[in-house]
């Protein structure tokens, strides 16, 4: 057991660094990684994963390398240009609605994606629920129209049912992403007619083979997306990616890009907007240069110990 901690370069989902857990088994490596408002039941999907990775391995892909799009965090309008630009992606998730950014920096920031990108790029963007209904149909508008057409708008509101009172007002797609990972049921979605795409997380949804079957029953076109993990659980998300039977969408897994160091020298960083689909995790040989602190290490030891325990799951993964 190995546990990290690895600056990010930028601000992003309210962290400026990001911690996990790194698990030794028979089929290589897992990384356990919740992120810390994630409750002790909330992360078991997440050890699943880990596990999975470490002691089973992943169903065949069916392709060998998948396109991935650039993510822009809450960045100057220069910044973004710079980030997709180098980033030689041909679509870019813009972050929008960052507790106290006004609309008008997001709309500056999406213009300059836009320009950065041309007019064949795509761009979608995030607002990690943090609209009312009314307040995202008004945002959505202005958004589709400084983004010079939208992809797709990810999780505008927190609920199902706002999320489709959104839907019938807007001509943008819905992606669900929240909805999808933090529910009870992540197959209510298609039901309510909430979305339009469902976002798919390989390890809150339990690994490669759970998100399979999510993707298969929710019945929407998948977008398969990271939770910003290391390149060990970055593997298991283009798995994931690499075993769905149909990817229409650019793949959210260009977030190695976010982190200012990882735990292996072959780090699956894209190039030209692609990465390849791995058979198995990469070997974590840079543990050494961003190993976690003694308090930070016991305080994830602690977290995983707990957590194993109500899944019921044994981390003695030899
Ligand atoms: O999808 C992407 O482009 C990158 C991953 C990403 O946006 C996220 C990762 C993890 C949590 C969130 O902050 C965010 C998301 O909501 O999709
Ligand atoms: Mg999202």
């Amino acid at each position: 057991m190995f546990v990290y901690s690895i600056p990010l370069r930028t601000r992003f989902r309210g962290i400026t660094v990001r911690e996990g857990v790194l698990l030794e088994g028979p089929r290589g490596w897992g990384e356990f990684c919740a992120f810390l408002d994630y409750s002790d039941a909330e992360c078991a999907p997440w050890l699943a994963c880990a596990v999975e990775s470490a002691t089973a391995g992943w169903p065949a892909p069916v392709r060998s390398r998948v396109p991935v799009n650039c993510t822009v965090p809450v960045v100057s309008p220069e910044r973004a240009h710079e980030i997709v630009a180098a980033s030689g992606c041909r679509t870019a998730k813009v972050k929008v609605a960052d507790p106290g950014v006004p609309l008008a920096d997001d709309l500056a920031r999406v213009e300059a994606v836009r320009a950065a990108l041309g007019p064949s790029g795509l761009v979608r963007v995030d607002a990690n629920t943090a609209w009312d209904v009314d307040t995202a149909v008004r945002a959505i508008r202005e958004l589709d129209r400084a983004a010079g057409g939208l992809e797709y708008v990810e999780q505008p509101c927190p609920s199902i049912e706002e999320l489709a009172a959104v839907r019938r007002r807007v001509d943008v797609r819905i992606a669900a992403d929240e909805s999808i990972r933090r529910a009870e049921d992540p197959l209510r979605v298609a039901v309510a007619g909430a979305a339009d795409l469902a976002v798919i997380k390989v390890a809150p949804l339990g690994g490669v083979r759970r998100a399979l079957e999510v993707a298969e029953a929710c019945g929407l076109p998948c977008v398969v997306s990271s939770a910003v993990e290391t390149s060990v659980g970055m593997a298991a998300g283009l798995a994931l990616a690499g075993a769905l039977p149909e990817l229409d969408f650019a793949c959210g897994l260009g977030t190695l890009s976010l982190l200012a160091g990882d735990v292996a020298s072959d780090s699956l960083r894209p190039v030209d907007g692609w990465l390849p689909v791995p058979a198995k995790t990469p070997e974590p040989d840079l543990r050494d240069a961003v190993a976690a602190g003694p308090d930070t290490a016991r305080r994830w030891e602690q977290r995983l110990a707990r957590v194993a325990d109500a899944a019921g799951l044994s981390l003695a993964l030899g």
